[in-house]
């Protein structure tokens, strides 16, 4: 069992392409390489910037690496307004974010159109971050638990194990820590990973089940970050709001790392 860690900053829809450039340049400045060999470290900006990202990251062998957050289920066509899994291979996508509660809300998306999304971004070789969480009536309802594991098994539907184990991601994302400032116990997200990790090795075998990282989404913070990650299930983190600032940001991915910046 080998999984390395994975910081994921989620910009959602914030900066523009010349503010995009500014935060990468300054967090490739502030976070040593010696970091990025405890942890892999991505930002997740809108669409407009990720080529401005591309150029920078190529033009300067940053070790970082970035992806999209939503694609379309169509390779092209009169999609008006969609982004396809083959535009984002051809700007170095290595991941992209499927099934945001944001996008099931907003956008109502269902299972079914998660799972179109999984496959089509596996299909053209990017990693979807796959996301599920309960809302707090949920939660207190007890039914946290079920609710993630079942969401998930409908993300993948229809994947042989080999992709799941090559590509998949996973973010526990439970809907009341979203950009509320209340982070769930490092106890509380670790039950849920740990259930949905048993899911996976359910569906697809033990080996498969070792290999995906299982991240946890939700106010993380460079202070809570590294309970968080000590978690035997949780290999990192989708973060929203503290990947917005590059002194926090690399703090966080440090702490992630084992250790405070120097
Ligand atoms: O994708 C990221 C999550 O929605 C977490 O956002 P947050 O860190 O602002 O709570």
């Amino acid at each position: 069992m080998a999984r390395k860690t994975l910081i994921a900053g989620n910009w959602k829809m914030n900066l523009n392409h010349l503010e995009a450039i500014a935060l990468v340049q300054k967090i490739a400045f502030s976070l040593p390489e010696k970091y990025y060999a405890k942890v892999d470290v991505a930002v997740i900006p809108p669409f407009t910037d990720i080529r401005s990202i591309q150029t920078l990251v190529d033009g300067d062998k940053l070790l970082l690496t970035y992806g999209a957050q939503d694609l379309s289920p169509h390779d092209s066509g009169a999609y008006t307004g969609e982004v396809s899994g083959p535009m984002l291979a051809k700007l170095g996508c290595t991941y992209v974010i499927v099934g945001h509660s944001e996008r099931r809300e907003y956008h109502n998306e269902g299972d079914e159109l998660v799972n179109k999304k999984v496959r089509a971004a596996i299909k053209h070789g990017i990693s979807p971050i796959v996301c599920v969480g309960e809302s707090l009536e949920v939660r207190e309802a007890g039914g946290h638990v079920d609710h993630g594991c079942t969401q998930l098994i409908a993300a993948l539907k229809g994947l042989k194990a080999e992709q799941v184990k090559e590509q998949v991601v996973v973010a526990y994302e439970p809907i009341w820590a979203i950009g509320t400032g209340r982070v769930a116990t490092p106890a509380d997200a670790e039950e849920v990973c740990k259930a949905l990790r048993e899911t996976l090795a359910d569906k697809y075998g033990t080996e498969v089940a070792d290999e995906v990282r299982v991240l946890y989404g939700g106010s993380v913070k460079s202070g809570s970050v590294g309970e968080l990650v000590a978690c035997e299930n949780i290999d990192g983190g989708l973060v929203g709001g503290a990947s917005l600032q590059a002194d926090e940001f690399t703090k966080l991915c440090a702490m992630a790392a084992g250790g405070p910046l120097p």
